[in-house]
């Protein structure tokens, strides 16, 4: 029997894209089969945000054509969004959800339970929207308000609210970013079986080992354009697909010890209470120590807590030489609190330091602004077209960047950094844990809280296991990534 070709689902040929001077997209084709997990790959800026838009109609091309299904849809710049709604669903990188609306609602907001003389059944929706939660494992009331909810909630209601819908195609953007190891599960699980019934996604992931997980096909672009297209994911290996993102041979780092282990700690907490434990711990100039654990285990409390953004419930965090250390904060999600988008460069690194700069009076000393806002972004390599540049416009990874320099604008001795490359390509994350060794080299002290074993193992001299707030181990020195792996998933 021969076996026929599948006919595409998605088929797009020759885009065009360019927002003001840069060239988002040109001439980019792609194309993606019925019940085909397609993963789109790229640096930071590479243009796989303005393919997919381009694709669900959220942005407009420039030129060239898309086609779904059998509908020619010719992208001449008008928007096409409307005739779209039933065939692509597009889950965006930060969750949409409305803060002041129910879980329940926010579920159903666009297929509401409807009873005679279109009444919405609130009683229908609440009992429709358990069966979700439990169905996914969440352990949240329907009623809950959605702002109320943690990010990896957040993240997971939007990709079911999109995989309830019942369309064709899906678009995954960066959708693990939030999720712990068992929500991703969940999610994948989810994914395979609607794969099964022919639904064909668009997956956009930083995560390599993800792509070997769930995908059959990858496509790569780099700098807006095509370098891979459609290549068989068995075929390929994570040397070669990052080689092809970067256009160059990558250099994966090795991790360094600056420990200064005669030097008094720079950061002590005695006794500290998370919750249910206390827990004791401490950063010495020079150390590189990694915060591990599972999504609510309070990993990330006892990071704000250390960099003084949080209190404890009990306890104390003090310096043995008497005085606290000036603590650098890039915090977990940037998009909420790492930077204002509309600001430029300059103005959001000067946050982190306003008074510092300050030339009296209440005035920003506007020459030496200049000097130490230069200084830092070139520190930390961002691009940008200008200071000025609007940190919104910015790729991910320059924006994270950003992030880390108003971290350092205070000249700390101590910077506390939750998931330093979330979202972040393997060149900018090459670049961050090269400054974060750079730091720690110059004594000071470095705390990393994260999720991803293989930035821990690249990082850290000391990791600190937390679970149910306590510290329950820790791998010190020479450790393995085996040790790390099985530690991290609760094995002793
Ligand atoms: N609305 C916009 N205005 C100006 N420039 C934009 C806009 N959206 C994207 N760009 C620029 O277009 C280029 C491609 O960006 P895009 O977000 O598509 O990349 P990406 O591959 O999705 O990156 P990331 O991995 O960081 O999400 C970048 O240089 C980006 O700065």
């Amino acid at each position: 029997m021969v076996v026929e070709p599948k006919a595409p689902i998605v088929e797009m040929r020759q885009i065009t894209k360019t927002f003001g001077s840069t060239r988002a997209l040109r001439g980019v084709d792609f194309t993606v089969l019925p019940g085909e997990i397609h993963a789109l790959l790229g640096r930071n800026g590479a243009g796989k945000s303005t393919l997919v838009s381009c694709l669900s109609g959220i942005v407009a091309a420039d030129s060239g054509r898309v086609r779904i299904g059998q509908a020619d849809i010719i992208a001449n710049g008008e928007s096409y969004a409307a005739a779209l709604r039933d065939e692509i669903a597009h889950v965006q990188q930060t969750p949409r959800l409305f803060d002041l609306l129910t879980v329940a609602e926010n579920l159903f907001l666009e297929n509401p339970a409807v009873r005679r003389r279109g009444w919405v059944s609130h009683r229908q929706m609440i009992a429709r929207a358990a069966q979700v939660l439990e169905t996914w494992g969440i352990e949240i009331s329907p009623t809950a308000l959605a702002g109320q909810l943690g990010a990896g909630t957040r993240q997971l209601l939007e990709i079911i609210k999109a995989l309830n819908r019942g369309v064709p195609v899906m678009i995954l953007d960066e959708p693990t970013a939030a999720l712990s190891n068992a929500e991703k599960r969940v999610l994948f699980d989810h994914v395979r079986a609607l794969k099964a019934q022919g639904v064909s996604f668009v997956y956009i992931s930083h995560h390599l080992d993800e792509v070997f997980e769930i995908a059959d096909t990858v496509t790569i672009l780099r700098d807006g354009q095509t370098v891979t297209e459609r290549a068989a994911v068995s075929s390929l290996d994570v040397e070669t697909i990052a080689d092809l993102m970067m256009g160059q041979k990558t250099q994966r780092s090795v991790r360094e010890d600056f420990t200064d282990a005669s030097a008094p700690p720079l950061l002590e907490a005695r006794g500290l209470r998370l919750g249910k434990g206390t827990v004791d711990f401490q950063v010495r100039k020079g150390e590189i120590v990694a915060l591990a654990g599972p999504v609510g285990s309070g990993k990330e409390d006892l990071a704000m807590i250390l960099a003084g953004h949080k209190a404890p419930l009990g306890g104390r965090v003090f310096s043995p030489s008497g005085k606290l250390p000036v603590i650098g904060l890039v915090p977990t999600d940037r998009h909420a609190s790492g930077y204002v988008g509309l600001l430029g460069v300059r103005e959001n690194v000067t946050l982190g330091g306003l008074d510092l700069l300050s030339g009296g009076l209440g005035f920003i000393d506007r020459g030496r602004e200049a000097a130490h806002v230069g200084d830092l972004a070139r520190r930390t390599n961002v691009i940008a077209a200008s200071l000025e540049q609007p940190v919104g416009q910015l790729s991910g990874g320059n924006q994270q960047k950003v992030v880390f320099a108003r971290a350092l604008c205070r000249d700390p001795q101590v910077i506390v950094a939750l998931s330093p490359t979330r979202g972040v390509d393997v060149g900018a994350k090459e670049q961050l844990y090269g400054l974060l060794r750079d730091l720690a080299a110059k004594g000071m002290g470095v705390v990393v809280v994260s999720d991803e074993e293989d930035e821990i193992s690249q990082l850290a001299n000391r990791v600190v296991i937390v679970f149910e707030e306590e510290i329950v181990g820790e791998l010190v020195g020479d450790y393995s990534m085996k040790d790390l792996i099985l530690r991290m998933e609760g094995v002793a």
